[in-house]
């Protein structure tokens, strides 16, 4: 079954809490937490404290997409604050295969992330190394825009490289997920969906997460 990653990105952040635990009864999978630091991308969010805040408020993994230069300087830090899962930017990280295997030597998921115009050569040696693969569907820095759909053929050349090779990680996409791009998605490969506005901004997570999941 395909898994649903809600973003907080587009969430209440003054009732957070409530809102994670909205999404969890709704029947997410993960809860994906946007890190984003006004130098990769032109925004600022959360960062570790937000993450500390709020791991003790659910049991679903915390899969945490760093937006950040040099995220080698702060992957500690988010181990320590409770991330299970952590993706770092190929176009960020000079010494790529060195940032993984410190995330896996923390004893916790690694995920690479590579924007939508990135080819996948610049991450095909490290996919036997990878827990996740993250395909950017938008421009990364912001929630609630179109879904870029040349990315589908990076999903089908990702998921065919996985066969080939018989690895297990998981292909995720991120950005302008609904009911409709879903299901594009889930034809192309995909295991794990993210999706901020179009669960955040419904009254009914449960029947939103639904509508992705199984559109
Ligand atoms: O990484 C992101 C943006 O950089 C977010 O996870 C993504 O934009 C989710 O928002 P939406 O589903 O509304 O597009
Ligand atoms: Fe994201």
């Amino acid at each position: 079954m395909t898994k649903i990653s809600p973003s907080i990105l587009s969430a209440d952040f003054a009732n957070l809490k409530e809102e994670i635990l909205d999404v969890e009864r709704g029947g997410a999978d993960y809860i994906h937490v946007d890190v984003m630091d006004g130098q990769f991308v032109p925004n600022i969010t959360m960062g570790p404290l937000v993450v500390k805040a709020i791991r003790p408020v659910t049991k679903l993994p915390l899969d945490v997409h760093l937006m950040i230069k040099n995220p080698d300087k702060f992957i500690h830090e988010f181990v320590e604050v409770g991330a299970d899962i952590l993706t770092v930017h190929a176009e960020a990280s000079p010494h790529l295969d060195r940032t993984i295997q410190t995330i896996k030597d923390a004893g916790i998921k690694a995920g690479v992330v590579i924007n939508p115009a990135t080819p996948v050569a610049l991450i095909q040696h490290v996919l036997p190394n990878v827990d996740l693969v993250l395909l950017m569907t938008v421009n990364p820095g912001f929630g609630g825009q179109s879904f870029i759909h040349y990315v589908l053929n990076k999903v089908e050349e990702v998921d065919k490289l996985r066969k080939e090779q018989g690895l297990r990680f998981e292909i995720e996409v991120d950005g302008g997920v609904n009911a409709d791009t879903a299901k594009l998605c889930k034809d192309a490969g995909v295991d794990v969906l993210v999706a901020g506005s179009a669960i955040f901004n419904q009254r009914d997570r449960a029947k939103a997460i639904a509508s992705i999941r199984n559109g």
